[in-house]
């Protein structure tokens, strides 16, 4: 865990007593758009509010009308006038200096997004926090469950397990060296790193409103799949990794569980980083996401002075097997599987694609390698150098290096980034059509225009943030996946295709169309011919 120098704190301090002294100054405008002054409130303001929306009905909770009570509570959660976008020359409107890249956290700056009273006047960030929930956000507060004065608490949240801490790769300003630009590598750090600034209530009554953007835990997993797994001796329990579950009332086998240390990662856009990444540039980006999300952040035209935007698009979780120390450590195996959500099979087992299968495969293939050799075998090579008059640090060593580290990164973009309702239109187009392999990925672009929206570019990111400079094994045939992280910088010294008895019934289409287009097989080709000739089932020849 990064310990900030006391020097750190103070030059943070005094960059929020300077700012402190511009937030003072600043125009009876923002004044009354704000409240600065208010402490925060214990109870949710406003009422609980009826369903009755608009008609005259005696309020349950003071005897009031509906009507004014909503027209009251409107009032007290938002008394300013609305103020529609903000601009770099606005009186007292001073952004929190936030240096993308730098290493020191002090230059480097939090992310701060709020519209707290203590933090809206110094935001650097366009947006809002937590993605798409923030809509659920603004419900609960427009529904009075969430009080809009509301400051998170962090207290006993840091993580529990040594991932993901400052490193190169998390450095770099500009281009190339620029190796994380869509999260926030600092994200999971901001409750003890900026704590002071965090808990200075002379910082507008309540401290800065800075929220982490990546937490960490621990869990144990248990799926039926490595169950059997087990059973069929294809992975072992060594009480460390994977654990016998306790027995339980009226269960006869209750299999076994998995440790597993876990990350969920928000998208925090560095916009210069994420253009450059992409080659166009930060101006067409903006215009770009201004006009096609409805124009919904006009602030990303009027503030070019503000680089960070928080989209509102799903982020992922990284599923980590064996010691999560070992990811950034050369020595050790690493076995990685970038998987991208496909709800209907992942949850629900749909037949008609490979997703669940794989991911499974992955999970158990990360497994392996965090266990390293079978210790009987580490056994039996531990005596083989003894009897070949190794000496003691021999012996000891061949325990070194058996054990390696898994891991699975989750991206939420389900259908390609098409999301599932198109994915849902383009299986009926595809059942319709006669579903052979040569049309699999036409389907797609005959009904969204693009056949594939993910932009793995970005995907390596984590990579990076997780401290990862080599990849043994990649569990993926993805050539997008394959040159995306390659061209980052990281190396996969070995590709392994998806087993041919993992593949479900209705899916060889996806995978010999995968295979024609650029996918990674270890042995099988397809020709365009090929293609014409694998062929899904209709929906009527499993109906019976
Ligand atoms: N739009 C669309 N999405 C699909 C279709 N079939 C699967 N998907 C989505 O594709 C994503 C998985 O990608 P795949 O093409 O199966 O595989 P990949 O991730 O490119 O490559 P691998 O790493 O080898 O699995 C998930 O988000 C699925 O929901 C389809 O026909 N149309
Ligand atoms: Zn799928």
């Amino acid at each position: 865990m990064p310990v900030v120098s006391e020097a750190v704190l103070t030059q943070i301090l005094s960059q929020l007593q300077s700012l402190q002294v511009a937030q003072q100054e600043m125009g009876a405008k923002l004044e009354a758009l704000t409240n600065s002054n208010s402490p925060p409130s214990p109870e949710p303001r406003g009422l609980p509010i009826s369903r009755t929306n608009g008609r005259q009905t005696k309020s349950p909770m003071n005897g009031s009308t509906i009507t004014d009570s909503l027209q009251e509570r409107e009032k007290s959660l938002y008394p300013g006038r609305v103020l529609l976008t903000t601009y770099p020359s606005q009186h007292g409107i001073l952004p929190f200096n936030l240096t993308w890249g730098a290493e020191d956290p002090a230059v480097r700056g939090p992310v701060i997004c709020s519209r707290l009273p203590s933090s809206i006047k110094v935001r650097n960030a366009i947006g809002a926090h937590s993605g798409s929930y923030s809509i659920y956000r603004a419900l609960s507060i427009a529904m009075g469950s969430l009080d809009p004065m509301y400051k998170p608490s962090y207290e006993m949240t840091e993580p529990p397990v040594d991932l993901a801490v400052p490193c190169k790769s998390w450095y770099g300003t500009e281009g190339k060296n620029m190796k994380i630009v869509s999260l926030d590598p600092w994200g999971h750090l901001v409750p003890s790193v900026w704590q002071k600034a965090i808990q200075d209530k002379s910082v507008g009554g309540l401290g800065l409103d800075i929220r982490p953007s990546i937490s960490v835990t621990k869990a144990h997993i248990k799926l039926k799949e490595l169950d059997d797994s087990v059973n069929r001796g294809e992975l072992f329990v060594d009480g460390k990794i994977v654990l016998n579950t306790a027995p339980f009332e009226g269960v006869l086998d209750p299999g076994v569980e998995v440790n597993v240390s876990k990350a969920a990662v928000d998208p925090i856009w560095y916009l210069p980083g994420v253009a450059d990444r992409f080659g166009i540039s930060e101006s067409l980006l903006r215009r770009a996401l201004f006009e096609d999300t409805g124009g919904m952040y006009p602030e990303l035209i009027t503030r070019p002075d503000i680089k960070v935007f928080l989209p509102p698009i799903g982020g992922l979780t990284v599923y980590i097997f064996g010691n999560p120390s070992f990811l950034r450590d050369p020595s050790k195996i690493l076995t990685l599987r970038v998987h991208d959500e496909c709800n209907g099979s992942d949850v629900f087992g749909s037949d008609i694609c490979t997703c669940k299968p794989y991911l499974v495969y992955a999970i158990e293939e990360c497994i392996r390698t965090a266990q390293g050799r079978h210790p009987d075998q580490i056994q039996a090579e531990r005596e083989r150098v003894k009897q070949s008059g190794g000496s003691e640090v021999d012996v000891n060593n061949v325990e070194k290096g058996a054990e390696g580290v898994g891991a699975v990164v989750y991206f939420r973009k389900e259908g390609r980034a098409l999301g599932e309702v198109t994915k849902y239109l383009v299986y009926n187009l595809r059942k319709r059509g006669g579903d052979s392999a040569d049309r699999y990925f036409k389907s797609t672009e005959m009904v969204a225009g693009v056949k594939d929206m993910r932009f793995q570019a970005l995907m390596p990111d984590v990579l990076h943030w997780l401290g990862i400079n080599k990849i043994d094994n990649m569990v993926s045939m993805s050539d997008m996946k394959y040159d995306a992280i390659v061209e980052s910088g990281i190396p996969i010294l070995k590709r392994y295709d998806i087993p041919p008895h993992l593949i479900p019934p209705d899916s060889q289409v996806e995978i010999d169309a995968k295979i024609a287009s650029g996918y990674f097989s270890s042995g099988k080709q397809v020709t365009q011919e090929d293609l014409k000739k694998t062929v899904g089932r209709r929906w009527e020849e499993v109906e019976h």
